[in-house]
């Protein structure tokens, strides 16, 4: 048990609108997709594409399919953010809040409920809710509620989580969130992604030479893998397939959630929903692990229109693995993610 009244912790995910209204999920669509880190296009290219196109085009559908999994508690991504608050905070007993890149709460509002409730604090562990480094999730987050800190001159330490893709305790708990799934009978596993652009790949790799320009770039040890999704999203999914041994003809990975008309990582969840009842896969197990927390891309577009389209392409059955949400070993690892942080220097 840690018992440190000067230290607190911030889970960050990423936000969802204030409600299923229109206008509020065209104030985050907004938000979200002027972020330079995840349409990084020239500001006034940005501008007009996001402003004069994509977010026009988009909120009425989005606003359709955010009201399709809304709860009464409001967002799902937010209400289990909340719930991992409650359970983190009783495991450890040090104060724990919740922040957002985009929407509510800010990292703002987050630093000043803590500094007013805790006037002593310290320091804080910043525990961002992506397991993969992405320039889009976890950099965007990460910078911007660094940038904060150092703008307004918080009388605390920001200390960062990194990324934790392939650490024994999420491994674990990630497998043994699985297993119960996995002991049904299933003919196929699918880790479904959060895809990227192929170009971000390419932009964060840094060396300059290796991600998609070698062979088997994700297999072949390189620096560039300290900021490269794939390569990441890739290990996760072999080390808990290993853990749960599952042969490597039984799984896969895919990518979904693609926007616009740029290349993104491939295959594509969509493509595979169509393609795997025409192999011989029957009975289908699909697990998100770039999300810990269900949220609109795994409770509808996986849960929904995935359904729909892998069933209506000749599969019996489909079973989304819920999301590590507040699963008890998920709980552990963070605590122990934290715990290497505190007392440690800023990194
Ligand atoms: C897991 C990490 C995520 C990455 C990487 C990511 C990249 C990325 N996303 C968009 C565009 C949209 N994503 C949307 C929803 C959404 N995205 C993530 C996570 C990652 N995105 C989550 C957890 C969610 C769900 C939020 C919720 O409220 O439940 C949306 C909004 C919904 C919609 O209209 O489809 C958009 C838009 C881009 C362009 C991108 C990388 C460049
Ligand atoms: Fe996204
Ligand atoms: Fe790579």
């Amino acid at each position: 048990m840690v018992a440190k009244s000067d230290t607190a912790i911030i889970l960050m995910n990423l936000g969802s609108p204030d409600s299923t209204a229109v206008p509020d999920v065209k104030k985050y669509l907004l938000e979200f997709l002027m972020d330079k880190r995840v349409i990084d296009y020239p500001w006034l290219m940005r501008k007009l594409l996001v402003g004069g196109i994509i977010v026009p085009r988009r909120a009425e559908k989005s606003a359709e399919a955010y009201k399709s999994i809304w709860w009464d508690e409001g967002s799902p991504l937010i209400v289990l953010t909340r719930q991992l608050q409650k359970a983190v905070w009783h495991d450890l007993e040090i104060p724990v809040e919740i922040t957002m890149r985009y929407g509510t709460p800010s990292p703002q509002a987050t630093y000043d409920k803590l500094l007013k409730e805790h006037p002593g604090l310290k320091e804080v562990i910043l525990v961002p809710l992506y397991p993969h480094y992405a320039m889009s999730s976890y950099e965007t987050a990460v910078e911007y509620a660094k940038d904060i800190h150092r703008k307004k001159r918080y009388p605390f330490e920001l200390k960062i989580v990194k990324p934790y893709y392939d650490r024994p305790e999420y491994i674990n708990a990630l497998a043994e969130s699985m297993r119960p799934y996995i002991e049904q009978e299933f003919d196929y596993l699918l880790f479904s992604y959060h895809g990227v652009p192929v170009r971000h790949i390419r932009k964060g790799d840094v060396t300059g030479s290796h991600c998609l320009k070698i062979n088997d770039c994700c297999h072949v040890a390189s620096k560039a893998h300290t900021r490269c999704y794939r390569h990441q999203v890739i290990i996760t999914s072999e080390l808990v397939a290993e853990k749960l041994g599952i042969p490597k003809q039984k799984w896969g990975v895919s990518f979904q959630s693609r926007l616009g008309r740029e290349e993104w990582i491939k295959p594509y969840t969509a493509d595979k929903f169509e393609q795997l009842p025409k192999e011989g896969v029957k009975k289908l197990l699909v697990a998100c692990p770039a999300f810990v927390s269900d949220c609109l891309e795994t409770l509808e577009e996986i849960g929904v229109e995935g359904k729909h389209s892998f069933i209506s392409n000749g599969g019996d059955s489909f079973t989304m693995i819920p999301c590590l949400n507040t699963h008890p070993l998920w709980v552990k690892t963070i605590g122990a993610l934290v715990k290497e942080e505190i007392g440690e220097a800023v990194s």
